[in-house]
């Protein structure tokens, strides 16, 4: 047991990066960004444990790529999210790491390894080399250090560091503020972080995102209730019977919705919004799709297009055809070509043909969000 555990933080909401995928879901060949940086930290050296943070609503998804790092819910802010790291670390030292830094050469971990007993915590830090201004005065920039991740903690002494309401913006500062031990190291150009679009220029030699294409498939039927409004695809249908369902019933959106969730490897509709949740009762399902499209769209992919086929003995759907490709494909933030509506009817076999309601099938496909190009 090395007695040294990672945290690579990585619940943020990437809001300064400014792009459609979140910067920890940039893909590196298949493998997001998050997964590249902890391989390549424990190929460095063989941590005790490994803990990623995640937002709340990342966290499952998170779950399918690998068995070997413990995923965590995340706070409001860095450090709330390190304080919830640290209720799954129990050795005796953690390293805490941006998930942005993405180029931490081998040295800084091992000098920071190396280092471990010299100090309560061990930074690594950068000189400045351009003339430091503060509030308008020239000041000394021999006095000026930037400081890095990965920082190595005594866990004990940053555990008890992080018992304030003060929001330090690194582990190094809230331990130095229950005057613990700070050691500085040389830090490294190549651990900066990717923060504001320009900086993807840090990770260009990267490989980009593999150029596969992801489809994912959907189905989902509902019976029919009386005088009830019909929603389908987003839009009302003039008839004097709507769709059962805990949610407004539209059908077609739930299948829109499980398709994009298979394409993108994340489970169903379900596993989002329980329908045993009494906030989802009722609920207009064009919200969910919005909420679907966000998520598909922040973990790094691009939708291309879509795929429905509704099978109805009644109502007519050809009418609605135009506006229902209007509605799913603004939804989407797809072009409307890329929108595609088949209807047949069960040639009155069984509950559909009995006119007892209406399925829907739906194949999305996906590709990954190339940052490569962006640059
Ligand atoms: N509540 C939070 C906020 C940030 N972080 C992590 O802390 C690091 C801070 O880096 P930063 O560049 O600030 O990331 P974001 O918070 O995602 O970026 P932004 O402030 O632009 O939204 C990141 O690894 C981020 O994922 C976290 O785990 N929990
Ligand atoms: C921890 C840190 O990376 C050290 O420089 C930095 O403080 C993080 O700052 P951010 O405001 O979360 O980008």
């Amino acid at each position: 047991m090395s007695n040294v555990s990672l945290v690579i933080l990585c619940a943020g909401n990437s809001s300064r990066f400014n792009q459609s995928a979140k910067k920890q879901w940039l893909r590196v060949n298949n493998e997001p960004i998050w997964l590249y940086v902890s391989k390549k930290l424990t190929s460095y050296y063989s941590f005790d444990k490994i803990v990623v943070t995640s937002s709340k609503n990342e966290l499952n998804y998170m779950k399918n790529f690998c068995d070997n790092i413990t995923f965590v819910e995340g706070g409001d802010t860095r450090q709330k999210s390190i304080k919830n790291a640290l209720k799954h670390i129990d050795s005796d030292f953690v390293m805490i790491t941006d998930v942005a830094r993405v180029n931490i050469p081998s040295e800084v971990v091992t000098n920071l390894i190396n280092s471990k007993n010299e100090a309560d915590c061990i930074v690594p830090v950068l000189d400045v080399s351009d003339t430091v201004i503060y509030e308008n005065n020239t000041i000394n920039r021999d006095n000026v250090k930037l400081i890095q991740t990965p920082q190595l903690s005594n866990t004990k002494i940053l555990n008890q560091a992080l018992k304030t309401d003060i929001e330090f913006t690194d582990d190094s500062s809230a331990i130095k503020n229950i005057h613990g031990q700070i050691k500085y190291i040389q830090g490294s150009i190549k651990s900066k972080k990717i923060t504001f679009f320009e900086d993807l220029e840090i990770i260009k030699e990267l490989p980009s995102p593999s150029n596969n294409f992801f489809t994912g498939t959907g189905f989902d039927i509902h019976p029919f209730e009386n005088n009830k409004k019909m929603l389908l695809g987003g839009i009302e249908i003039d008839v004097d019977y709507g769709f059962k369902a805990h949610s407004d019933g539209d059908v077609l959106i739930h299948s829109v919705i499980d398709a994009l969730l298979g394409a993108i490897g994340a489970g169903d509709i379900g596993e989002f919004f329980p329908d045993t949740d009494e906030q989802y009762k009722g609920v207009d399902s064009k919200i969910l799709l919005k909420e679907i499209v966000q998520f598909v769209k922040n973990v790094g992919y691009e939708i291309i297009n879509l795929d429905l086929t509704i099978i109805a003995q009644k109502p007519k759907i050809n009418p609605y055809k135009q506006e229902i490709k209007s509605k799913i494909a603004d939804l989407l933030k797809i072009e409307k070509q890329f929108v595609n509506i088949k209807a047949t009817t069960a040639e009155k076999l069984g509950f559909i043909g009995r006119s007892e309601g209406v399925a829907v099938q739906s194949v999305a496909t996906v590709k990954y969000y190339d940052w490569k190009k962006q640059i």
